[in-house]
Order: structure tokens, then C-alpha cells, then sequence
């Protein structure tokens, strides 16, 4: 009965479209992204992947049984380890939430048009390098904004440079702090980040 049920199990995810998706903290959108495929009949979340051993995103991923590898400087930019691993599971695209290492050529020229970001901020302002975490929320309240958002675009050699699959706004109030913008634009991560990857995956799919 076992070998039936492995059967149907491999029958059912056979054609689907995968998703790897790399994490270097908490792992929020990662939960968010993997609880939103989870049963879905064309998409799934099949790997996640970080380069801090000690990030969170790795006990989210072992509590959602999603499979987990970690990598160190060297295996990234240096070997085609990560690579090879995409392959060994087949994955389709590559989701980048809260990746806070430059994505190398080798593994941009595999996943051209095939690799997803989320930036926490209306690019094309508060982006570029030193621009992830709170330093974005920081400098949006240092400089008076009245509002501020998420960005979910494409990934390309340069930081928050690829192509903007669209934007969804917040407004901030005077006593906003970094954390409370922190809070308003997670809300909106988890909102439209899923649905933002599942629009793109189906409509270039084939
Ligand atoms: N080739 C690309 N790689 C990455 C992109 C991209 O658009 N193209 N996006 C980033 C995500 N990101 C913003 O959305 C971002 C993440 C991190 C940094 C940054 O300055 N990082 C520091 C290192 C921080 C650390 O090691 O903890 C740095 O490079 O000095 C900027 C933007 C993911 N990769
Ligand atoms: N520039 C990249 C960047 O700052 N990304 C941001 O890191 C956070 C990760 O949270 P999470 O680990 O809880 O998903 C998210 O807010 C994401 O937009």
C-alpha cells in the first residue's frame, strides 16, 4: 500500500512547477510562500536554501518538511554546488526572500527571467548594495517619506536592478519606527508575494 501511496504522490507532483527559495534570516516569506503552494495543483516549493547556518528560515523549512541546504562563500561563488543541487531537484525558478548575498553570473545566466526578488521599498529608491532589512525601513523614516511599499521584480547581475513585476504601497504616519514600517510592509510581503510568483509561473510556463 506504501508503494502505491509513494506512487500516486510522485504521479501528482509529476509536471508541477518548482520552486527553490533562498533565505538568509527569519524565513517569513519563505513560510508564507511554501504554506501558499502547499496543495497547489500546478506549483510547489520543493527546496530551500540558505547561506546562514544558523538562520531561522532552516527551522521553518524542517517544521513545513521542506528539504534544506545551507552553503558557505566559497561553495557559492567558487563551485557550481548550488547548481548542480537546483538540478538534482529539478527546480524551475529560484524566489529570493530576504537573500542577502549578490546572486553570481553563473547562476543568473541559468535562471534569466527565472529568478524572483522582493524588496521592501519603492524601488528604484532605497535599493542597491546596504540596502536590505531595517537599514531600507531606517532610511525611508529618516528622509520624511510618506510612504513606502514592497517591490517584487526580476533578478539581474546588478542589485535591485531587474525588471519590476509590480509594487503595492503603504502610507506612513509620524510615529512610524522602524519596526512598526517593518510590520505594515510585511503585511503586504505575505499579501502579494505569493500570488505575484504564482502570476508570473503561470503565465510563462511551458
Ligand atoms: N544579482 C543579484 N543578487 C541579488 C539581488 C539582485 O537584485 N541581483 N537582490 C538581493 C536582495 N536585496 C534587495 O532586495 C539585497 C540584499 C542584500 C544587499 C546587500 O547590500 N548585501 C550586503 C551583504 C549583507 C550580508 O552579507 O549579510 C553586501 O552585498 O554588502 C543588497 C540588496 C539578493 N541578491
Ligand atoms: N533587500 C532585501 C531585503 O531587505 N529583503 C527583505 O528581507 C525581509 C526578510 O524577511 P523574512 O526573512 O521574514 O522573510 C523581507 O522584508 C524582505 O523584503
Amino acid at each position: 500500500m506504501q508503494a502505491y501511496s509513494a506512487w500516486l504522490f510522485f504521479i501528482y507532483n509529476m509536471g508541477k512547477i518548482k520552486i527553490a527559495i533562498f533565505a538568509s534570516g527569519s524565513g517569513s516569506n519563505a513560510e508564507q510562500i511554501t504554506n501558499y503552494f502547499s496543495g497547489h495543483d500546478q506549483i510547489e516549493v520543493v527546496l530551500i536554501l540558505s547561506n546562514k547556518p544558523t538562520a531561522y528560515v532552516l527551522e521553518r523549512a524542517a517544521k513545513l518538511g521542506v528539504p534544506s541546504q545551507v552553503f558557505d562563500r566559497p561553495t557559492f561563488y567558487q563551485s557550481e554546488n548550488v547548481l548542480d543541487s537546483l538540478r538534482t531537484h529539478e527546480v524551475d525558478y529560484i524566489v529570493l526572500a530576504g537573500f542577502l548575498w549578490l546572486v553570481p553570473q553563473y547562476l543568473i545566466e541559468a535562471y534569466r527571467e527565472k529568478m524572483i526578488n522582493i524588496h521592501p521599498a519603492l524601488l528604484p529608491k532605497y535599493g542597491g548594495k546596504g540596502m536590505y532589512g531595517d537599514r531600507v525601513h531606517r532610511a525611508v523614516i529618516a528622509d520624511q517619506e510618506t510612504e513606502s511599499g514592497i517591490t517584487i521584480h526580476l533578478v539581474d547581475e546588478v542589485y535591485d536592478n531587474g525588471r519590476i513585476l509590480c509594487q503595492e504601497r503603504v502610507s506612513l504616519v509620524a510615529d512610524d519606527t522602524p519596526d512598526s514600517l517593518a510590520e505594515k510592509i510585511h503585511e503586504l510581503e505575505y499579501a502579494y508575494f505569493p500570488k505575484a510568483i504564482e502570476s508570473y509561473l503561470l503565465e510563462h510556463k511551458g
